[in-house]
């Protein structure tokens, strides 16, 4: 990490009176969520009241979004499976005022099912381990073992050695019980419960609220404990809830304010209006089957933790408020490249997403700094990069980007994957950024069937997507019988998560609401903001994959370099001049420092003479029409002189008024001798 970027963005912010925005990226691990969290901490305590309740809340923030936002993966014990966008809010005096977060496609899929190495988000493990008995008698939690959503994944909660005695045995999966609990120097899920439960007291939520969100994260455990097996009276295949179901449906009833037969019938059928045939409009009921109902069950368990993490960033919000403010420090902490043996609509929407990061990159970093160089006449050789125009709109072109494919085919009568993917590729049969997958190097990839996945060439590599998935990731409506059941639950909270919630347009009417449409949107508006800020870039980079310290793997992290786009910025800034300073701004800078006989040259000739005068070499800046750039880190050299003792100062002083003297004697020497040259070319016989 760069290390002054906060302070440079709070420098410019001040001096060019312009908002900044400080975006962090990298990998998964690389350490973007601790970087921001310094970002904010600096910000806040430094410029802060001394970290005053409105700083203190915005910090408060964390704690929070990491219980219910982070999760550990094979790759990061605490990682952020959602992209945030934290504003910080100043006065014109600078002062911090307040704080905004916007969020970004939280990672649904992870509520019901994670890999065997992967937990779901923490705050389920710290309700198992962490909350009082109170709580965890009155919303019946047991150990991680006890539940679907956990028990496929990794059960074993984090404590150290000498902390995990503090957790009851009752409390802990068989894994934990035998291979003792898993070790990170910032996690531990028994104290973590109380952090988060004293965060969320310090944003405002009362007990009652806070209660109502626990509860909230218990309905979603206990709602994928629900199972269903088929109707042996149904011949069209429909199902019913088990038997050994009962007691859940009646306590997951309880906890969402449902009644319990409305909550099974709402879950094993879908209400359709009727198009043809009879009476149109006519509302009929359709059977699911087995695993239609479980995959309406697990919408409805996304749908709530999705609308509850929502909610609770809406809070954040609400407890750092700002009336006005003059200028804002936003840090975007988003999720780098991804790509895995399966890739899915998660992946797709979040390289699209680094593909437009990394165009913004090259755009301020690479293209703007050329252009600098040729209007300023400095003669730099090109340095080449990527455009990557073309790869950007493949994905979200109005008419033929694969998000409206996508879409398109999503309201189709029958949606299919397969018709999706045909279309994908017939439409850019000739694209160069798009291919089969069986053209990949990897031979997991060459086994994708051409009409179930695509491959795209992205600036950091090529990556295979399956689509098997797409359609239904990429809605975000739930099916209309259990839409209205939510919607009149008579548990207020419930009610209230979805009730106002504008993306769910008229009760039990849409069917089909565009996730990567949504991301569409929120993305350009997020670059509308990022362009109109001043940038700061901080490419956070991953030294190696065993989470270790102090291992610095070379491979890896040029690897890294180079996808980031870093090693063509270091070339720029090898052959080019990263630093840079109006003439007229180096004037007033030190014109302070220097007598009045020389503050009164006009500014391009004060430091022409000012440069002379230091004997800087002739290889370390270059004039150029209305700036002096510099070599790298020879403007800090340059101040360094120049603030130095008066001693030195003095000495300066002398040396620029001979080379003044100097040059003015020359000046006058090459106007006598023109003349006298021109008098005799004149007096001489041709
Ligand atoms: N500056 C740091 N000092 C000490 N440890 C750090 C630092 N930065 C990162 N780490 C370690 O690396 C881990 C991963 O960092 P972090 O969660 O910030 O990664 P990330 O890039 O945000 O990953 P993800 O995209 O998965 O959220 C941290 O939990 C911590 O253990």
């Amino acid at each position: 990490m760069e290390e002054n970027s906060p302070d440079k963005a709070f420098r410019d912010m001040k001096v060019l009176k312009q908002s900044q925005s400080i975006i962090v990226s990298g990998e998964s691990g690389a350490g973007k969520t601790e970087s921001t969290k310094y970002i904010l901490r600096y910000l806040c305590e430094s410029w802060g009241t001394g970290a005053g309740p409105i700083e203190q809340r915005i910090l408060e923030a964390n704690p929070v979004l990491e219980a219910f936002g982070n999760a550990k993966t094979t790759r990061n014990n605490n990682s952020s499976r959602f992209g945030k966008f934290i504003e910080i809010h100043f006065s014109d005096k600078c002062a911090v005022v307040g704080g905004h977060i916007s969020h970004y496609l939280l990672e649904k899929s992870r509520i019901c099912l994670q890999s065997p190495e992967e937990r779901n988000y923490h705050i389920f493990y710290q309700l198992c381990a962490g909350a009082p008995d109170s709580i965890r008698n009155k919303l019946k939690l047991g150990n991680p073992d006890e539940f679907q959503y956990l028990k496929n994944g990794c059960t074993r909660y984090f404590a150290s050695s000498a902390t995990d005695t503090n957790v009851p045995a009752d409390r802990k999966s068989r894994a934990h019980r035998q291979k003792g609990p898993l070790k990170d120097p910032l996690l531990e899920d028994g104290r973590d419960f109380a952090t988060t439960d004293k965060a969320l007291h310090h944003l405002g939520i009362k007990e009652e609220d806070r209660f109502a969100i626990y509860s909230a994260v218990a309905a979603v455990l206990h709602l994928g404990n629900i199972i269903f097996e088929e109707r042996p009276d149904d011949s069209r295949g429909g199902s019913q809830v088990a038997a050994s179901s009962e007691p859940t449906v009646k306590l997951v009833s309880a906890l969402l304010g449902l009644d319990p037969d409305d909550l099974k019938h709402a879950l094993v059928s879908r209400v359709m209006q009727a198009t043809k045939g009879g009476v149109k409009g006519t509302v009929i009921m359709v059977p699911l089957k087995v695993y239609e109902a479980s995959n309406a069950r697990d919408a409805l368990a996304k749908a709530i933790y999705s609308r509850l993490f929502d909610y609770i960033v809406n809070r954040i919000n609400k407890s750092i408020p700002f009336q006005s403010s003059s200028y804002y420090i936003g840090v975007l902490d988003i999720a780098g490249f991804e790509y895995f043996t399966v890739n899915s609509f998660e992946q797709f929407c979040i390289n699209y997403c680094n593909e437009k990061l990394q165009q913004f990159f090259n755009e301020r970093l690479l293209r703007e700094e050329q252009h600098l160089y040729e209007k300023e006449g400095l003669g730099v050789s090109k340095i080449p990069y990527v455009d990557n125009q073309d790869c950007i709109d493949l994905i979200e072109y109005k008419n033929t980007g694969i998000f409206t494919l996508l879409d398109e085919e999503s309201k189709l009568p029958k949606p299919s994957h397969t018709h999706f993917t045909s279309v994908v590729h017939g439409q850019h049969s000739s694209h160069f950024r798009l291919d089969l997958p069986r053209k990949s190097k990897l031979r997991d990839h060459r086994e994708i069937r051409d009409d179930e996945g695509f491959m795209i060439r992205h600036f950091a590599g090529a990556v295979c997507y399956q689509t098997a998935k797409f359609i239904e990731k990429n809605n975000d409506a739930l099916h209309g019988s259990l839409e209205g059941l939510i919607l009149e639950s008579e548990n207020k909270f419930i009610r209230s998560l979805f009730g106002n919630g504008g993306d769910t347009g008229p009760k039990g009417k849409l069917t089909f609401i565009s996730v990567g449409n949504k991301f569409k949107t929120q993305l350009s508006e997020l670059m509308e903001k990022l362009r109109s800020t001043g940038t700061n870039f901080i490419r956070c980079i991953k030294p190696n994959i065993k989470m270790v310290d102090h291992q610095f793997e070379g491979g890896i992290i040029l690897s890294q370099l180079q996808c980031s786009g870093m090693t063509s910025v270091l070339q720029l800034m090898q052959e080019g001049f990263p630093s840079r300073a109006p003439f007229s701004d180096l004037y007033a800078m030190y014109k302070q420092y220097l007598p009045p006989q020389l503050a009164r040259l006009d500014p391009r000739m004060f430091c022409k003479a000012l440069f002379k005068a230091l004997g800087l070499n002739d290889n370390d800046f270059k004039f150029g029409l209305t700036k002096v750039f510099f070599r790298p880190g020879k403007f800090a050299e340059f101040d360094q002189i120049m603030k130095s003792d008066p001693e030195n100062l003095k000495i300066l002083v002398a040396k620029v008024k001979f080379w003044l003297i100097k040059s003015r004697w020359r000046k006058v020497m090459w106007g006598a001798l023109s003349v006298i040259k021109r008098k005799c070319q004149r007096l001489l016989p041709d």
